[in-house]
């Protein structure tokens, strides 16, 4: 790093900037160009983007907010006609560079960035924020207090986590990365997310040797006289999510049904709330619909007591929320809570979950000493030691009914196959946002469409390509 020239990231930053502001512009000359500009390097970033806009015949006009402003940038900008203004010309600006803060800020915006973060979120211009909204926070995604809603951000040197974690990821737009040559000296993230060539690299396939038991066996344990369909959902996603094959064990009612839905299912209709006699599975599904009786207790702890992984969801969740004794146990725990199910897991406030969702997803599987996929606007999957995995498919389109129990059946069928509960957990919320997007395409979706487009989720990250 001590090789470059004083200013190189910053001028690499810059160009990359520029260019992606004169895309978004169409014809750069004669546009109007407002920069938001605050008191350190992001605000340099910002002025010598502005000026390389200038020079093409921008009108370029920088709102400083801070006590000082970037003067080697300042200077470069007026040298090619721009100019300070005061923040009246934020309205009429064609585009807003936000160059208020970036890696270096720390809490809520004060003023007057915040009344300029909101100015310029209520002008027509389109705003594209400098490595990441002011207001968010690059780390975790938290949001406290004001801050910009970017159409895109352009990003420098590596993705910063708040632009993938909500309520960050909710206000960055379009995120675009400028290479400015970190490569080498980036540290190891402690947090990820999976492409489809990862997924596609991950997932298993049959081979010659294949038949149905060698594929996977699934055992799925959920649904109760109250709701049959979360078992019917969680059995669809488990076929279409490649287990070999898929074992049934409930109640009556939900298990009539599933027969009626899934003649591919092996159902067998459980006299007593036991596991001992269903038949050999690689995996188990726990929860979905299954109710929080002494019955459904006293299930939750005979599936517990294989040697086989098992991922807990819904009801199951409750179960082991009262007693928490239930995940002693050898064999792997994947847990799926939502916000809700997961404050009443770790004590903890829903509202402080959702408004630092990495936070919690690593405390809880800390604690808990199971692997956590946190479900939600940005599903996060966490396990011990290992950096938090962001999934980055999905549409709010998925806020619906009956969505979590068919992602149980895909990431059950994952782990049945034969994937460790932390790539389950992530190719699963990959497969399942991707076929809810697939399947809303646009508009309203069922959660039995969602289980359907699976095979065509699949479809898609194998033909992504390297
Ligand atoms: N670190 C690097 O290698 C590179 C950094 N670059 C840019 O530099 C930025 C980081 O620059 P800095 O470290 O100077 O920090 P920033 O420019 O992100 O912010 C620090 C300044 O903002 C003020 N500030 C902090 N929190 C605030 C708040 N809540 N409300 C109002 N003001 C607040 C501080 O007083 C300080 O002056 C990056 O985000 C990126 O845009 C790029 O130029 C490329 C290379
Ligand atoms: N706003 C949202 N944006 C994207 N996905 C969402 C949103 N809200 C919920 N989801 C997804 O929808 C599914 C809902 O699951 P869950 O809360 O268990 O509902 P249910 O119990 O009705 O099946 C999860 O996969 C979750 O990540
Ligand atoms: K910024």
């Amino acid at each position: 790093m001590a090789r470059l020239p004083e200013g190189t990231l910053m001028q690499r930053a810059a160009t990359g900037l520029a260019a992606v502001c004169a895309d978004l512009l169409g014809r750069v000359y004669g546009r109007r160009v407002v920069l938001l500009v605050g008191s350190g390097d992001n605000g340099g970033d910002a002025l010598y983007a502005g000026e390389r806009l200038a020079r093409r015949g921008a009108w370029v006009g920088a709102v400083t907010a801070g006590a000082r402003t970037h003067e080697a940038g300042l200077r470069a900008l007026l040298e090619a006609g721009g100019r300070v203004v005061d923040r009246s010309a934020i309205a009429e600006a064609d585009l807003i560079i936000d160059g208020l803060v970036g890696i270096g800020a720390s809490g809520a915006l004060r003023e007057p960035y915040a009344g300029l973060a909101e100015e310029a979120n209520a002008a027509r211009g389109a705003i594209v924020a400098v490595d990441v909204p002011s207001g968010v926070d690059a780390s975790s995604g938290r949001v406290a207090g004001a801050a910009v809603r970017a159409r895109v951000t352009v990003t420098m040197g590596a993705y910063k986590t708040g632009l993938l974690v909500d309520p960050g990821a909710a206000v960055a737009g379009e995120v675009e990365l400028v290479d400015i040559g970190l490569g080498a000296y980036l540290p190891d993230p402690d947090v990820a997310a999976l492409t489809a060539n990862d997924v596609d690299d991950l997932l298993p396939r049959p081979g010659k040797e294949s038949d149905k038991y060698r594929r996977g066996v699934l055992g799925v344990a959920a649904g109760g006289d109250v709701f049959t369909g979360a078992a019917v959902l969680a059995v669809g996603g488990a076929l279409r999510g490649g287990a070999g094959m898929v074992r049934y064990a409930g109640r009556r009612a939900p298990a009539d049904q599933v027969r009626a839905h899934w003649p591919e299912a092996v159902v067998t209709l459980l006299d007593e709330p036991s596991v001992e006699h269903v038949g050999r599975v690689q995996a188990w599904v726990l929860g979905p619909g299954l109710g929080v009786d002494r019955w459904a207790h006293e299930l939750a702890a005979s599936v517990l007591a294989s040697n086989v992984p098992v991922l807990i969801d819904a009801d199951g969740l409750t179960l082991v929320a009262e007693d928490r004794g239930l995940l002693r146990r050898e064999a792997p725990v994947l847990i799926t809570p939502h916000a809700g199910e997961l404050a009443r897991l770790l004590r903890a406030d829903r509202d402080d979950i959702e408004a630092a969702r990495l936070d919690h997803v690593r405390r809880a599987a800390a604690e808990l000493g199971v692997t956590v996929l946190l479900k939600g606007s940005t599903t996060v999957v966490a396990e011990d030691a290992r950096p938090v995995r962001v999934n980055t498919t999905g549409t709010s389109w998925l806020a619906a009914g009956g969505t979590g129990d068919v992602l149980s059946g895909v990431a059950g069928a994952l782990l049945a196959q034969g994937l460790s509960c932390y790539d389950a957990a992530s190719c699963g919320a990959f497969l399942h946002g991707l076929a809810g997007r697939l399947a809303a395409d646009g508009a309203p979706l069922a959660a039995a469409d969602v289980a359907a487009a699976v095979p065509a989720a699949i479809r898609a990250v194998t033909s992504a390509g390297p």
